[in-house]
């Protein structure tokens, strides 16, 4: 893991290519499922095929949201749970050899490179055929999976939400991350929205006097 850190510390930006393209692939996988099968793309939003990115700023957490296929609880022990994933040590070992640094999607361990930026990630999920669950994590390997019943339901799919790192905070900047989508977004054939919230600092007018209703 640190040699993941270190040696990525220098591109910090990949970790959304990676994210973007896990998101992909998940839309790609229920996309494809609902060739046979309609149903599996339930009704409303629940349907559309898209990634949101939000950020913000108040809570620095910057979050990406994709309707895709989503994991189960297995999956999300499976899929995120084990550090020691086989990519992983293959990756090392090719850094340490002086690999190409943006390899890392190609070891399936490209969801780590969020750590760069991310000090403490949540990944909300909801797969049709099980309920909503949450795995957190912080960046020294150990994680907790617990049934999700305190945010809003996602329908299907998964949410990353980053707990940006202080020195992170440019990945809340709209323009940064409009740049960043755009390059990272090429070849994704889903369409990519981005919401930011705005510190709205709501006018309260003054006293009316007691005459107004
Ligand atoms: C080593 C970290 N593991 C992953 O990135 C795996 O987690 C799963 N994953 C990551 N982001 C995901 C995402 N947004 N949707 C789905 I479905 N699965 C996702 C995929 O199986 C990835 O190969």
């Amino acid at each position: 893991m640190d040699i993941i850190i270190n040696s990525l510390y220098s591109n910090k930006d990949i970790f959304l290519r990676e994210l973007i393209s896990n998101a992909s692939d998940a839309l790609d996988k229920i996309r494809f499922l609902s060739l046979t099968d309609k149903e599996v793309l339930g009704e409303g939003d629940t349907a559309k095929l898209e990634i949101q990115i939000k950020l913000d700023k108040e809570k620095k957490i910057l979050s990406i949201r994709d309707r895709g296929i989503g994991m189960t609880k297995e999956d999300l022990i499976n899929n995120l749970g084990t550090i020691a994933k086989s990519g992983t040590s293959a990756f090392v070992e090719k850094m340490q050899s002086g690999g190409d640094l943006n390899l890392i999607g190609q070891f399936g361990v490209g969801f780590y490179s969020v750590y760069l930026v991310a000090d403490y990630v949540e990944v909300v999920s909801k797969h049709n055929d099980d309920k909503q669950y949450v795995w957190e994590s912080k960046a020294d390997g150990s994680f907790a999976i617990s049934e999700d019943t305190w945010n809003e339901p996602l329908g299907r799919g998964t949410e990353i939400r980053l707990h940006l790192r202080d020195e992170a905070k440019e990945y809340l900047e709209e323009d940064k991350l409009k740049d960043l989508v755009k390059k990272y977004s090429e070849f994704i054939n889903f369409p990519i929205y981005l919401w930011s919230t705005k510190e709205v600092d709501v006018e309260v007018p003054a006293d009316e006097d007691e005459t107004s209703e």
